[in-house]
């Protein structure tokens, strides 16, 4: 029997302070008693923006006049089919407020995780708490320019991926000075001792290579967020199937750092993202100045080497 299915907008609102704005269900609503990204269901022929306003003037008192896609979920619960289409709002006039009498209350991204959320929402709630660029350790970088090029970044928008740098005698040092400047860092999972390696330095990421990947049967045993590399839908499937929370999907355009290969190029990259149960970041041949376009096709941030360190 199939279940029915539902195309839904919902907001992630920020107030000026980066605290971010949710409601509660009511109790006899579907996934009621959990908190929720502001929102309903989009109307036939209604555009999501024109949804996405409509909605929060009915729940929230809130005049909104601008959004931006930040990601999509396709779920599937016992009873209903939803496609949760995600929008960061930008602007808006008026102090938003619980209309239908539900609780709306703001919360400090590092609460998020600890709130009870609609099963869906675990993948929109885990990218919250990603910056939006990953900036790649450069092959070539010498320790003292990597340490340098770490205390000159904004933490708030950029996090580190130390490609070569898991099994290095620096890594305490650069792990040292990434937690000093705030900076949240992946590292490599080449063999089963990285991921302890990852937990005892403090890294906010464990990113698994395409061959350690295809070698895997489970989830690694590392508490924070676990990483993949996707080049084509094979690959997508198995980080869907371990649960992980990250896939970087390259290479979206020529670059290069590779040189030989042929580029996904934005369609064949949406088609891969779109919908995925976790946060896609989009790589080769990208500037940090590619997020809104990245968002459009599917990932919630880009990743690339030279042009991040800047
Ligand atoms: N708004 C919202 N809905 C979510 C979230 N996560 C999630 O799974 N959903 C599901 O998406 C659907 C959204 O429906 P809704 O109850 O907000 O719809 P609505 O505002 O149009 O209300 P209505 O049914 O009273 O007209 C529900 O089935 C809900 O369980 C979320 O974060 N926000
Ligand atoms: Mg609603």
């Amino acid at each position: 029997m199939t279940t029915p299915a539902i195309i839904v907008v919902a907001a992630i609102i920020r107030g000026k302070d980066g605290r971010i704005c949710l409601g509660k269900r009511p109790d006899d609503k579907h996934q009621g008693g959990h908190w929720e990204f502001p929102g309903g269901k989009v109307e036939p022929g209604e555009s999501l923006a024109a949804a996405l306003a409509r909605e929060l003037h009915e729940e929230l008192a809130m005049e909104q006049s601008e959004s931006a896609p930040f990601m999509t979920i396709v779920h599937q619960y016992s009873d209903l089919h939803v496609t949760l289409h995600f929008r960061e709002v930008f602007a808006w006039q008026g102090e938003p407020h619980g209309r239908e009498g539900q609780p709306v209350a703001w919360f400090e991204n590092s609460e998020l995780p600890g709130l009870s959320f609609p099963a869906a929402n675990r993948p929109v709630v885990t990218a919250l708490t990603l910056p939006p660029s990953l900036a790649i350790a450069p092959p070539d970088q010498s320790l003292t320019s990597l340490l340098q090029a770490i205390g000159e970044l904004d933490a708030t928008q950029t996090g580190i991926y130390l490609r070569h740098w898991s099994q290095h005698e620096a890594l305490p040092e650069i792990a040292s000075c990434c937690r000093y400047h705030g900076i949240r860092f992946w590292l490599r999972m080449v063999s089963e001792e990285d991921a302890a390696i990852a937990q005892q330095e403090g890294a906010f990421g464990l990113h698994l290579p395409a061959a350690v990947l295809a070698g895997c049967d489970q989830r690694p045993d590392f508490a924070g967020v676990v990483s993949a590399a996707c080049h084509d839908r094979a690959e997508m499937e198995k980080i869907v199937s371990l649960s992980l929370d990250m896939a970087m999907v390259s290479p979206v355009e020529k670059t290069p750092s590779h040189p030989g290969a042929s580029p996904l190029g934005w369609p064949q990259a949406a088609a891969l993202m779109i919908g995925q149960p976790l946060a896609c970041f989009a790589l080769g041949g990208l500037t940090p100045d590619h997020l809104p376009l990245a968002r459009e096709h599917g990932a919630v941030g880009v990743a690339g080497i030279r042009a991040f360190w800047s």
